[in-house]
């Protein structure tokens, strides 16, 4: 016997959040699933965990920032206790994700789904059935195709650490490397990137990413660039990591290596063709109200749609627009538009709407106005060292539309205005 429902969600992060629970308000019938416990990789296994250890780490670091200018103490990091701190927030999110689904009448069921037909799927050995599928299965991290890959530790891994190694390499140079990196050195690690790319971060600015770079290395991490990790091997305790590229072949010696080079959907588990929804090169095939073209009683949401950019903003706002389109029929439609993004590095380096190459390539006529900001007040306040900024203002923005939005800014709701001078909007707030 099948179990009926007008939306099957698969997933329990903050995508499937979202759409069961609208849909549910609505008065429809929900089911979710999910075969980790409830909660997805922001509050369990991303944002949340990693800000909790950022909260001790910078603390330290703000102390020491602080020696000998009116604070003296000598701050360690105990990573034991900075883990419970942070298992402290954690730990009660899936009961609590649960008992919210159940109050909001959604039935929960835990274990993998995957499609058995184009209106069903099944979960450990129970067949579920609905108008609608609702994607909101996330991202993993990418197969590296090296021999060795499965010595790697992953975000997760990372975050649940009992103790800290003395020598983390983190393959990748992106914003877990960077904000890994950050945490682990500023506990008492030694740490190395291992970037295939010219630079770090390249969704930010470079000229940013530089004077962040300052603080590496100030902090005693290491940045090997245009480097390809080749193999890693186990060697007793420890691992010895092979690369090549065009920084030449080396080897490295680690307690640790951690998977930092990018994530993206796996659907192998969902047997997509049963449920008959296309996929080309990796991407489900979506029309633009993240509706599956093959198979129109499927969405999809968040990282799994891959439309905007994989941030926990962007999965609620997409869990919004399929919530809207399964309410009241296709008409909501994503709106990816000057997304702000930050990568939680010590101090953090933001971004929002174009950067200064986007500009030039969509050839835009523009003012840029940068500088480092040593000596501003806020950044002696905090005993920093490295602080700037870069701001575009497309020619022909109204300067009181400018004005609007810094006022609006000063207010919660957030308001964001791009390099393309598209003037005020709502923004997506990053977390
Ligand atoms: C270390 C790290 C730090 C991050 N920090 C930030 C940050 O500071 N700010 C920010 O905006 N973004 C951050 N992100 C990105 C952010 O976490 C993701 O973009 C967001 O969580 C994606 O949400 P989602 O709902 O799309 O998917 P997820 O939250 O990943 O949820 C997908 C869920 O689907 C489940 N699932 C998958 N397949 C199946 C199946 N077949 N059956 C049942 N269940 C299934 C998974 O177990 C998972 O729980 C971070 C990511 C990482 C890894
Ligand atoms: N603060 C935030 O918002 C935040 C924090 C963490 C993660 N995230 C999200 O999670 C996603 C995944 O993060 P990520 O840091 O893993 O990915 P990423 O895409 O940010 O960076 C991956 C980096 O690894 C490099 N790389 C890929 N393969 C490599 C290899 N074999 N050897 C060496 N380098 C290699 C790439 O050049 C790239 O720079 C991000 O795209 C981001 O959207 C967001």
């Amino acid at each position: 016997m099948s179990k009926t429902y007008d939306v099957i969600v698969i997933g329990s992060g903050t995508a499937a959040t979202t759409v069961a629970k609208r849909v549910s308000a609505a008065g429809r019938s929900v089911a979710v699933t999910d075969f980790r416990p409830y909660g997805g990789t922001c509050a369990l296994r991303g944002c949340d965990p990693k800000k909790m250890l950022i909260g001790g780490t910078s603390a330290a670091d703000h102390a020491r920032r602080m020696r000998g200018k009116g604070v003296e103490a000598d701050v360690q990091i105990d990573w034991r206790d900075l883990l419970e701190f942070k298992r402290g927030f954690t730990d009660p999110v899936p009961g609590k994700k649960e008992k919210s689904f159940s109050e909001s009448g959604i039935a929960t069921f835990h274990g993998r789904a995957r499609f058995v037909g184009p209106n069903s799927v099944e979960v450990e050995g129970e067949t579920l059935e609905a108008k609608h599928i609702v994607l909101a299965t996330g991202a993993e991290p990418m197969k590296l195709g090296i021999p060795g890959e499965e010595h790697l530790i992953d975000n997760e891994g990372f975050l649940e650490m009992e103790s800290l190694p003395r020598r983390i390499v983190l393959v990748g140079g992106g914003y877990i490397a960077a904000e890994f990196s950050h945490i682990a050195a500023r506990a008492g690690a030694e740490v190395t990137i291992l970037q295939h790319g010219e630079r770090m971060l390249k969704g930010f600015d470079p000229d940013l990413v530089e004077w962040l770079m300052e603080k590496y290395d100030e902090i005693g991490v290491t940045l090997h660039t245009n480097t390809e990790v080749e193999r890693v091997e186990k060697t007793g305790d420890t691992f010895r990591i092979t690369t090549g590229g065009e920084g030449g072949s080396k080897t490295f010696e680690a307690d640790l290596v951690v998977h930092a080079a990018g994530r993206k959907p796996d659907f192998a588990a969902l047997d997509l063709e049963a449920g008959g929804v296309e996929l080309q090169e990796g991407k489900l095939v979506l029309n633009e109200y993240l509706q599956s073209t093959s198979n129109p009683a499927v969405y999809a949401a968040g990282d799994t749609a891959q439309m905007g950019p994989p941030l926990t903003p962007v999965s609620n706002h997409d869990g919004k627009v399929v919530a809207a389109n399964l309410l009241e029929g296709n008409h909501s439609t994503p709106n990816y538009d000057g997304v702000p993004s930050v990568a939680f590095t010590l101090p953090p380096l933001a971004r929002v709407g174009l950067d200064e190459a986007e500009a030039r390539e969509q050839g835009l006529k523009f003012r840029m106005q940068s500088d480092r900001t040593p000596g501003w007040f806020s950044t002696r306040q905090q005993a920093e060292s490295v602080s700037g900024y870069k701001v575009l203002v497309e020619e022909g923005s109204e300067p009181g539309r400018l004005r609007e939005s810094v006022k609006s800014y000063a207010k919660p709701t957030p308001v964001t205005r791009t390099a393309r001078g598209e003037g005020c909007r709502r923004a997506l707030t990053d977390q």
